[in-house]
């Protein structure tokens, strides 16, 4: 396995409990970098980050907070105290709650004497479409020009990178620059079933497009083999057929 594209793949833990989350750590020890949702997060609690990090794991802290800044602060200052890689706010929260939670998860990290995690903006969830922009959630926009928006939101707040689909990480990574982290879920092999991703693309055409990481879940999580399933998608990435 191309050790340095296994290290851009990350995998989430989407599972209902701890016993679960550590049965697929043991399936998968490849795997470097984990991301913690929702469902295992309310579910386990922070006592799944310990579990990572005496795995020596990487964290991504994805609760995808979405409030008024003072609560967004609040919520960032706890998750900096965890000692996690990255951590998700959604960017129309707003530019005062994204700064606000940008600098609360720094004072975070610093009263618990840990590194600083990178704060990441979600644009828009890969299980929207164009028509339910549209038509759903009455944005205006082209789905294009919303995703820069809230990107260029998340920049000028002060954040790390974004949360986007590999379908407008081009755009973004020309218009962000290559600093900025563009976070990829909506990934899909092709002999892999789609579920509620809208806007995806394979895993191969989503590293092309610029992305940093790629957030790989079901096609892995739920393969009859979880190591041979990541393993072939490794070998896409470096080899596209
Ligand atoms: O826009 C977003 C933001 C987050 N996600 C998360 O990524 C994974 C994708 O899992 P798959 O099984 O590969 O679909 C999941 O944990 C989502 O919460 C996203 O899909 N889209």
């Amino acid at each position: 396995m191309m050790a340095n594209v296994a290290e851009r793949i990350i995998v989430p833990l989407d599972v209902p409990t701890m016993e679960d989350a550590i049965a697929l750590l043991d399936a998968i020890p490849e795997v470097t970098f984990w991301k913690v949702g929702l469902e295992l997060f309310v579910s386990a609690g922070p006592a799944i980050l310990e579990q990572l990090k005496q795995r020596q794991k990487r964290i991504f802290l994805d609760l995808k907070f979405h409030d008024i800044p003072n609560t967004m602060a609040g919520a960032c200052r706890a998750a900096g105290r965890h000692g996690v890689d990255l951590v998700t706010v959604h960017a129309p929260a707003g530019g005062a709650a994204l700064k606000a939670a940008q600098i609360a998860a720094l004072e975070g990290a610093a009263q618990a004497d840990c590194p600083p995690p990178t704060l990441i903006a979600v644009t828009l969830l890969t299980s929207i479409s164009n028509r339910d922009l549209a038509y759903e959630l009455k944005v205006s926009l082209e789905l294009t020009d919303y995703a820069t928006q809230m990107a260029l939101l998340a920049q000028d707040s002060g954040l790390g990178g974004i949360v986007c689909s590999p379908q407008e990480a081009n755009e973004l990574r020309r218009i962000c620059g290559d600093d900025f982290l563009l976070i990829c879920p909506g990934v899909r092999p092709t002999w892999a079933a789609m579920g509620d991703q809208q806007r995806a693309m394979t895993p191969a055409q989503a590293m092309a497009a610029g992305a940093s990481y790629l957030v790989i879940g079901r096609p892995i999580t739920q393969a009859p083999d979880p190591a041979v399933a990541l393993q072939k998608i490794c070998d896409e990435i470096v080899a596209p057929g």
